[in-house]
């Protein structure tokens, strides 16, 4: 990652929000599967979103399978060999929007020629549970180390083995998973990198209320954790969240913080926040980059406009 880094100026683009994207589109995701519904019945719409971010800058590009689990799969009837095609599709299909992105690069009809990195996304235990609980990190005693490395052990074995460059594990509420993602990596022997990045609501801890310092260790202490950082947050909290991980890591701070709305899961709706305003949020981005942060993107309810207005900030920033 840090090589990437290097040869893509110092900073990398991610893409943005990918489910709410696929909404604003007109998908329908009201569903405990969320964006992962599309792999079943709007594959090309998941592709034309991911070739929209190409298009606006991003580099890297995060997969449809952050609610894609195995066990949620076959709660919908599915088959766990079927579930298993559905997760290596996910990755498929941000390949094909990298091969058609290249193809067009080809033919002088592109944005930029850059490589491309395709990360494949894991949610937390508590996206799965699709209650909120990805929202509080309460996960309840019953809740162990070994059951979160059960719930997920197969799915990353699956994606390690996709194709994909590297895993994204997205929106960790607490300490307890972020343990069982770095077992699990060593465990398992994966042999593609992983980011690790953390939620807050008060910009000081991660969701759950675990130290964000604690978390962040651990991801500091695992090998194949190549980028550690902070999405779907709002962009307010970012820049005092860059400040503390960096102080246990020097591996990439990567962050990807959402729109400032929060998401009113009773109404099922997103509300703008009633305390500080976020603003506009590409105004944050340089200050993101003077803090030392490497890469950038967006998250729920951002849009390729907004990773467009980052991709020109960043590189006016570098002029
Ligand atoms: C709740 S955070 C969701 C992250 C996921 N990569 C998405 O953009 O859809
Ligand atoms: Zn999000």
């Amino acid at each position: 990652m840090a090589d990437f880094i290097r040869q893509s100026g110092g900073y990398a683009v991610i893409d943005g929000g990918l489910a709410t994207e696929l909404e604003r589109h007109g998908a329908d995701l009201n569903d405990p599967l969320w964006s992962a519904t599309c792999l079943i019945h709007s594959p090309d719409l998941i592709r034309r979103v991911h070739l929209d971010y190409l298009e606006a800058g991003a580099s890297i590009i995060i997969t449809a399978s952050y609610q894609a689990t195995i066990q949620g799969f076959e709660a919908k009837g599915l088959s766990r060999e079927e579930a298993e095609v559905l997760l290596r599709r996910s990755v498929e299909i941000a390949c094909e929007a990298r091969d058609i992105y290249h193809e067009r690069c080809a033919k002088g009809t592109c944005l930029e020629q850059r490589p491309i990195l395709v990360a494949a996304s894991v949610g937390s235990y508590g996206a799965y549970l699709a209650d909120g609980s990805e929202y509080s990190g309460h996960y309840g005693a019953a809740v162990t180390l070994e059951t979160l490395k059960d719930f997920h052990r197969r799915r990353v074995q699956v994606l390690a083995e996709s194709g994909a460059d590297l895993i994204a594990f997205e929106t960790i509420p607490n300490k307890l998973e972020a343990k069982a993602y770095a077992e699990l990596l060593d465990e398992e022997n994966i042999k593609i990198p992983a980011w690790f990045s953390f939620t807050s609501l008060d910009g000081i801890n991660v969701v759950s209320g675990d130290s964000l310092i604690e978390c962040a260790s651990i991801a500091d202490s695992c090998k194949q954790v190549v980028a550690v950082g902070i999405n779907c947050t709002p962009p307010r909290f970012i820049h005092g969240l860059i400040l503390l991980i960096q102080k246990v890591t020097t591996k990439p701070v990567v962050i990807y913080p959402n729109s400032g709305e929060t998401y009113d899961g009773v109404r099922k709706e997103w509300v703008k926040s009633s305390g500080v305003q976020d603003g506009d949020f590409v105004s944050y981005v340089s200050k993101w980059r003077e803090a030392g942060a490497s890469l950038f993107g967006g998250c729920c309810r951002t849009s390729p406009h907004t990773i467009r207005a980052i991709s020109m900030t960043l590189s006016s920033y570098l002029q």
